[in-house]
């Protein structure tokens, strides 16, 4: 039987309690499909382990994490003891930039059984390809001075290549889907960076003919997602603006608690890793109120890549038979517990 070696980091907050959920769906269909199974290890990095050691992972974990076919995070921080720059850059973005997971697909469209928030839904279906190791999220830049001299610098860095992996990724992603690309920029506000993601753009283009493309500032794509979100089909952005379309995505969905994510190698020279949109949720974790939804649907993604898909298939379906029961956290609008949601699901694939 086919084993696949899982590193699992369940990290802080309601990443604990949504990442054991989504585990015990994944392996109830692994049993059904009976021909592979996961075999998980899970280690205690996140801001508990940085309270002790002072390290949000040991210096090896990198190295240690190697050795996995793929990584299964929940989400790290814990804002209230420790800073988040800190908690994220030590363990989420380490993992992301060090294992070279250079492309962040995050899906959202209307799920059945689950009324959007929009009044005109219109069956919105796009997958955000965010670029993810560089962009606006860079370790350069610095702060110096003191009081009402401060000073802070954090620049943007946008390289050829980086740029045109995520475009090439996104156009690719467009010929499986309905053939049109988006691309986020703002190059009115922002001079260098923006105006060369666009020329990008534009190159990449010229390669794929068959596939439409169209370019939106960032402010009115925001609003177009709310407007008329059924207009986009695979919309690829910068790290920062891939990150907050993401959320806006959760949201039309129903609640950000739903919004999957994979972190991808393409390569596939490191493990990838999938972890949902949303964070470490402090205000509700250690409730048993946590939607499960979001991290179980980035176990699918992580099927869709070891290519299940059919099963991948399965849990979205389970998923929104459960919705269509009603059976809903209270982010959803509705009573039911982490737990409660879990069950439902199990049952529905059995
Ligand atoms: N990928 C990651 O690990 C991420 C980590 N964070 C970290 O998480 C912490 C909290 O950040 P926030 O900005 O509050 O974002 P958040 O996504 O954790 O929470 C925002 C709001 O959405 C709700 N929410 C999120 N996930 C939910 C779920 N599964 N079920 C029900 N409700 C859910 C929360 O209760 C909260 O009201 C911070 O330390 C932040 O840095 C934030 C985003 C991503
Ligand atoms: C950090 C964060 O918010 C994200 O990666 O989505
Ligand atoms: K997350
Ligand atoms: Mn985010």
């Amino acid at each position: 039987m086919k084993i696949y070696r899982i590193a699992v980091i369940p990290g802080d907050g309601i990443g604990k309690e949504v990442v054991p959920a989504a585990i015990e769906v994944l392996d109830k269909i692994t049993q059904l499909d009976g021909s592979f199974k996961f075999e998980w290890t899970t280690f205690p990095w996140g801001c508990d382990y940085y309270l002790e050691t002072g390290k949000m992972m040991p210096d090896n974990g990198i190295e240690i994490l190697r050795g996995y076919d793929q990584i299964f995070l929940g989400a790290v921080g814990m804002p209230d003891l420790v800073p988040d720059h800190i908690s994220l850059w030590g363990l989420l973005i380490k993992i992301r930039r060090e294992m070279k997971q250079s492309i962040n697909v995050r899906p959202a469209k209307l799920l059945q059984g689950l009324p959007s928030p929009l009044r005109n839904p219109n069956n919105f279906d796009f997958v955000v390809v965010r670029e993810n190791s560089e962009g606006e999220y860079s370790e350069s830049g610095g702060r110096m001075h003191s009081g009402q001299d401060e000073i802070a610098i954090q620049n943007a860095i946008f390289t050829r290549k980086g740029t045109e992996r995520a475009m090439r990724y996104a156009f690719e992603m467009a010929k499986t889907r309905r053939q049109h690309v988006t691309s986020a920029t703002k190059s009115n506000g922002l001079t260098y960076s923006m105006p060369f993601w666009d020329d990008v753009f534009a190159e990449v283009a010229k390669d794929y003919t068959t596939i439409g493309h169209t370019t939106n500032h960032i402010d009115a794509l925001a609003a177009f997602l709310v407007m008329k979100p059924e207009n986009f089909d695979v919309i690829v952005a910068s790290n920062l603006f891939g990150d907050i379309l993401t959320d806006l995505g959760g949201a039309i969905m129903g609640s950000i608690g739903i919004a999957p994510a994979a972190n991808l190698n393409i390569e596939r020279d490191y493990p990838s890793m999938f972890e949902p949109v949303h964070g470490s949720a402090p205000d509700i974790a250690g409730k048993g109120i946590a939607n499960p939804l979001g991290q179980i649907w980035t176990g699918k993604m992580m099927l869709d890549f070891l290519g299940y898909q059919e099963l991948g298939s399965k849990v979205l379906n389970a998923m929104e038979a459960t919705l269509a029961q009603g059976i809903k956290t209270g982010d959803l609008g509705g009573t039911a517990t982490m737990r409660e949601v879990t069950d439902a699901i199990l049952n529905q694939l059995s």
